[in-house]
């Protein structure tokens, strides 16, 4: 049986192709298999780098490149491209496997020998300093750089030299290279990129072997980088990969990704932090299959509770573990929902009641303290005593006022006299007392009374609720919803809770320590680097919107994205500003006629974020009314055909091949409502506006190859640094 394997470069290509190229790339390699034992179908190219490189007729435009030995039966399909590409592809490239990983890379030999000469030495004229200058060539060596690279890397000084290499280097040199650039020790690179990989290789090069599969040096090289090469073991695995080419993640895992996510036990919380589209919902997911297979047979269903924010969060995270974990039983055993439900369950199962009140628009209860307030004759806003109850009574569970009188306001940027917190306290009665007698609540107060039920359970001798919890999205929590974990699963059991969270992507407003809520990560904290999702160019760019803004990692230190990357390049962000609104609607229609028309991307790939949902409604209607079909994301309905338009918030959790983010004007991004004003709390000030710049952050985020930023009148402050980056 012929080894057939798919490189995951391939895929993401793959799903680019019009649809009509895909269908024949599907026949061909369906009928690949038939026939290849005589290697038939491949023909070989004179003058070649490799000899193995072959190309494969897909139709009478284009063509494959596949890696085939001589003779062997191993083969791996590398590209699709129009003729004459494919075999000037073929021509120039060469497979090796690499000395440290025993991996299998591939390189642009040509352009790399041509560099050779033509990269300056560096440090000659005195003015530049290599950039590796720090790392021996022992060390080098031992991180599998090899002796065609080692010269080409002494005469590298600035990471900029090293990206624009990227495309003609092989990919793990790369990886290596770059975690050192970025300031990684050898011995740090060893550790997370070699030995990761090597172990990870290991292991499916020996499952491989196990499962009979022919072990040439090719077929082991494969085997060995699994995070690059899926083997598949006949035409039905082939087709299901290749119909849901975006889905490569439930095959491909980074080795730093398949360490923290296949780690057999944590002694204690654990957690993965990473820029946006790291994968970090990809690791959560692939830990909760992986907690679920370890469960012993006898274990309830709903053992597992993977558990994130809002409701449509929960609702992605339960579609992508339905692609992952197949086995029904397995999936039994993983109860998804997000934590408000999980929350207003607790408290009405308590009840015996299947209807609780509760006050889910934030307007509502913005306006009880505003009638409080003026009831009490307070000198306070509205938004004023809401944060304090939320920021400072509710998330320390004060329930006293002696106990607010004591009580630390770290983070709050105005003081408060002992006879100001009285005043505070006489509101928060009134407000709490109000909804009280008509049996209303908030989210908020159903978290901690759910936590307090299922305390109290535990101590009557109950179990508590699930063996292990993860959560995804875990930055956006607020100190309630943190209670609720805690109490629904043995806090100090092995793989307790895990947590999967990005402090740049916080956009509710809840900033928690997790030490303070007694979790400790130590020794279990894990940072995943390489974006998945977005070209280089959209990374890079969104990156410097948030450029020298401290943004603190939950854990009593800063994160960072300076050593955040991504692993392809494209097209750089479009910005496009008009002096009306009508002049932003019609460039946005064009540019996504541009890009369902001419670049055949389908509308349902075309993704639009608005700041406020109003202005998401008048873009439909343009879009619909030049023929384009286009859905307004409500919070509930299954879409409609048509672009995808959403706020910003509602558009987490989500991607899409194009993304336009509109609107970004002066006053609506940042929202001046949702601003607390500097004179009333300039701590809470800055803390909104580094809220709605990371809301903007996310949703230019959700871009994986075309991003298109617009706004009408003046433009939005916070598109200065990136605009000045280039
Ligand atoms: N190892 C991988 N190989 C291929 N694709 C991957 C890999 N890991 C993740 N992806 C893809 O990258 C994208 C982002 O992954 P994911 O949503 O898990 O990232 P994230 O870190 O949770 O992002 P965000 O914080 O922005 O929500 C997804 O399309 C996912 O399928």
């Amino acid at each position: 049986m012929p080894t057939l394997g798919l490189h995951k470069d391939f895929l993401r290509e793959f799903a680019q192709l019009e649809k009509k190229v895909r269908t024949k790339v599907a026949d061909a390699f369906d009928k690949f298999e038939h026939s290849s034992a005589t290697g038939q179908h491949l023909e070989k190219l004179s003058h070649g780098r490799d000899p193995r490189l072959k190309t494969i007729r897909i139709d009478r435009f284009y063509r494959g490149v596949v890696l085939a030995p001589d003779g062997g039966d191993s083969f791996l399909l590398l590209k699709v491209l129009p003729h004459d590409d494919a075999i000037d592809w073929a021509l120039k490239h060469r497979a090796s496997v690499n000395t440290a990983t025993e991996g299998i890379e591939l390189r642009n030999d040509i352009a790399l020998e041509q560099l050779g000469p033509g990269l300056a030495k560096v440090g000659a004229d005195g003015t530049a300093r290599p950039l590796f200058g720090h790392v021996s060539d022992a060390d080098l060596t031992r991180l599998g750089i090899d002796a065609q690279i080692l010269p080409i890397a002494r005469r590298l000084d600035t990471e900029d030299m090293l990206d624009a290499l990227r495309p003609i280097l092989p990919e793990h040199q790369y990886d290596v290279l770059f975690g050192l650039a970025v300031g990684m020790s050898a011995d740090e690179v060893w550790r997370e990129i070699v030995q990761t990989q090597l172990a990870a290789g290991l292991e499916s090069a020996a499952d491989a072997a196990g499962a009979g599969a022919p072990q040439d040096d090719l077929a082991a090289a494969m085997s060995r980088a699994q995070d690059r090469i899926a083997l598949v073991s006949g035409p039905a695995e082939l087709m299901d990969l290749l119909e849901r080419p975006f889905d490569a993640w439930r095959i491909f895992l980074h080795p730093s990704q398949h360490r923290i996510a296949y780690r057999p036990s944590y002694n204690g919380p654990a957690r993965v932090t990473g820029g946006p589209g790291t994968g970090k919902t990809v690791v959560a997911l692939h830990r909760a299959a992986h907690l679920a297979a370890a469960l012993p047979d006898d274990a309830p269903d709903d053992a597992i509770l993977l558990t994130t924010f809002t409701r449509d969060l929960a609702a992605e995270l339960r579609r992508s573990l339905h692609l992952l974990v197949t086995d029904p039983e397995q999936r039994r055993r993983i109860r998804v929902v997000n934590i408000d439900a999980l929350a207003s369950e607790v408290l009405r199962g308590d009840r015996n009641t299947d209807r609780l009140s509760i006050l889910t628009d934030q307007r509502d209860v913005t306006a009880r303290w505003g009638r409080i307030a003026r009831r009490l004759e307070l000198d306070r806003t509205a938004a004023f005593l809401d944060q304090e109850w939320r920021h400072v009574i509710l998330a320390q569970g004060i329930g006293t006022a002696e106990e607010y009188l004591k009580a630390s306001r770290a983070g709050r940027g105005t003081a408060l006299g002992p006879l100001k917190r009285a005043q505070v306290w006489r509101a928060v009665t009134a407000f709490t007392e109000e909804l009280r007698s008509t049996d209303t609540w908030t989210f908020h107060q159903v978290c901690d009374e759910a936590a307090r039920i299922l305390d109290r359970r535990s101590a009557g001798g109950e179990p508590r609720l699930f063996r292990h919890v993860l959560v995804d999205e875990a930055q956006d929590l607020h100190p309630g919803q943190w209670r609720l974990l805690r109490a629904a699963t043995e806090i100090g059991r092995p793989d307790d809770l895990f947590l999967a969270g990005d402090p740049h992507q916080r956009i509710y407003g809840n900033k928690v320590s997790l030490r303070s809520m007694g979790i400790s990560v130590t020794g279990r904290s894990h940072r995943l680097r390489i974006n998945y999702r977005s070209t280089h160019e959209i990374v890079a760019w969104s990156a410097a919107l948030l450029t020298g803004e401290a943004v603190d990692d939950m854990d009593g230190g800063d994160d960072r994205l300076s050593d955040y990357r991504s692993a392809f390049h494209g097209s750089r962000p479009v910005l496009s500003g008009h002096p009306t609104k009508a002049g932003e609607l019609d460039a946005l229609v064009r540019q996504i006629r541009t890009w369902t028309d001419d670049s055949a991307v389908p509308a349902e790939e075309v993704g639009v974020a608005v700041r406020f949902v109003q202005f998401g409604k008048d873009i439909a209607a343009a879009l619909v009314r030049a023929g384009i079909p286009a859905t307004v994301l409500g919070s509930s309905s299954v879409p409609a055909a048509g672009v995808r338009i959403g706020t910003m918030h509602r558009l987490k959790g989500l991607e899409f091949r194009c993304v336009a983010v509109a609107g970004v004007s002066e006053g609506t991004v940042p929202m001046r409502n949702a601003l607390t004003p500097a004179e009333v709390d300039a701590q809470q000030h800055q803390e909104d506006l580094l809220g709605e710049l990371s809301l903007l952050f996310v949703a230019c985020t959700r871009a994986r190859e075309a991003l298109h930023v617009s706004w009408h009148g003046e433009a939005s402050p916070f598109l200065a640094p990136a605009a000045a980056g280039g």
